[in-house]
């Protein structure tokens, strides 16, 4: 029996890829579980409304029983009216050879408008993911223009590499994905991320003792993690592109729902997650920035929880350090812009 009260999940880029893939898992009630009915913004330039419309039409011929409306628009204050969640999809991708940096001057300037339009119009109970890239950066510039909003509503999304660290784990060990706990990823989505599984387990057992065993040394699982495992985690995104020419979008919906599905039903008793979030100095890392940090969720309307008490060796803290400092930039670059204060 589906609660009563809808809940109105905003998304912008709504008529693109990432959108597309989106609408119709949150319709099927992948979003907020199966007895959450909702309401969808679709929030698109104009050049975009005919795939948004598109997208309403085919929504209403999937009859899906949750869903309660379908409103698209080009108005950002029309969308964000209401908005319990925030989906910030709409943005250009990058293309081949490109940085995710590189967007900082084609995307950075949609989101400072839109975070003025969530401080003015959103609900009091705002929940903001930012998508569109580069995201951290993306978010930060969210949510300096949404001063009445708590900064610790505003994320960006790193659960794509966290599912793909997870992907890559799983893989190289044979385990099933589901017995893996803990995984972290630290930092920027971007190539300086630190995916870390210094305090994973398998099945309980920890994953530095398993590589250990499996690549017959602790010096060669090292090798491993620094030569293998984080490069391909942290430029799986450069590799779809050059693969399939144009970049991720199915996994990075799912991804999308997992993590605000988890932020809101909770990450019970499967550890930590990894999101962007803002650094209150955790760490080290400088307050203010968005940064990726494992985090946890109790659910019932919490804020991601950052993960405490975590030991850093001297190789995790030169690769956070890495990724303060593109951060730190990126956030100095778009100070030259103008697009924060
Ligand atoms: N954080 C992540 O893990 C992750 C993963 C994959 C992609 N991305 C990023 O997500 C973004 C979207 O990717 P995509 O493949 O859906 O791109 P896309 O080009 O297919 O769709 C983007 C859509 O955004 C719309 N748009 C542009 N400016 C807008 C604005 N101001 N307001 C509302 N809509 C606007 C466009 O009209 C378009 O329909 C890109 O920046 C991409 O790099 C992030
Ligand atoms: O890499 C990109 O530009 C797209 C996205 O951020 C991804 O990680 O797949």
């Amino acid at each position: 029996m589906a609660a009563t009260k809808p809940v109105t999940i905003t998304i912008t880029g709504a008529g693109g890829q990432i959108g597309y893939a989106l609408l119709f898992r949150i319709a099927a009630g992948d979003l907020l579980g199966p007895d959450t009915r909702v309401r969808l913004r679709l929030l698109e330039i104009p050049q975009g409304l005919k795939a948004a419309e598109g997208a309403a039409l085919e929504l209403q011929d999937g009859a899906f029983a949750l869903l309660d409306a379908v409103d698209v628009t080009d108005d950002p204050g029309r969308a964000f009216d209401g908005a319990n969640h925030a989906l910030l999809v709409g943005a250009r991708p990058r293309t081949a050879g490109m940085e995710r940096a590189d967007l900082l001057s084609a995307n950075g300037g949609i989101f400072g408008p839109q975070g003025r339009a969530i401080n003015d119009h959103a609900a009091e109970d705002i929940r903001v993911v930012v998508v569109g890239n580069p995201a951290n950066t993306n978010a930060l510039i969210a949510k300096e223009h949404a001063p009445d909003v708590p900064a610790e509503r505003f994320s960006a999304l790193t659960r794509l590499d966290h599912n793909r660290a997870l992907g890559q784990l799983a893989a190289a060990l044979d385990a099933p994905v589901g017995d893996i706990r803990n995984v972290a990823v630290w930092g920027n989505h971007s190539a300086t991320q630190f995916p870390d599984v210094s305090h994973a387990t398998v099945a309980g057992i920890p994953v530095p003792n398993l590589l250990t065993t499996r690549l017959e040394g602790a010096d060669e699982a090292l090798q491993w993690l620094a030569e293998t495992f984080i490069p391909r985690v942290a430029n799986r995104g450069a590799e779809i592109i050059e693969v399939k020419g144009s970049s991720s979008v199915a996994s990075a919906a799912s991804a999308t729902i997992d993590h605000v599905h988890d932020l809101v039903l909770g990450t019970g008793d499967r550890g930590w997650t990894s999101a962007g979030v803002v650094s209150h100095g955790e760490y080290g890392v400088p307050e203010g920035l968005v940064f990726s940090f494992p985090v946890t969720s109790a659910g019932d309307g919490a804020d991601w929880a950052i993960a405490e008490g975590i030991e850093l060796d001297g190789f995790a803290r030169s690769r956070i350090d890495a990724s303060v400092a593109e951060l730190v930039g990126e956030r100095d670059a778009v100070r030259a812009l103008g697009l924060v204060g």
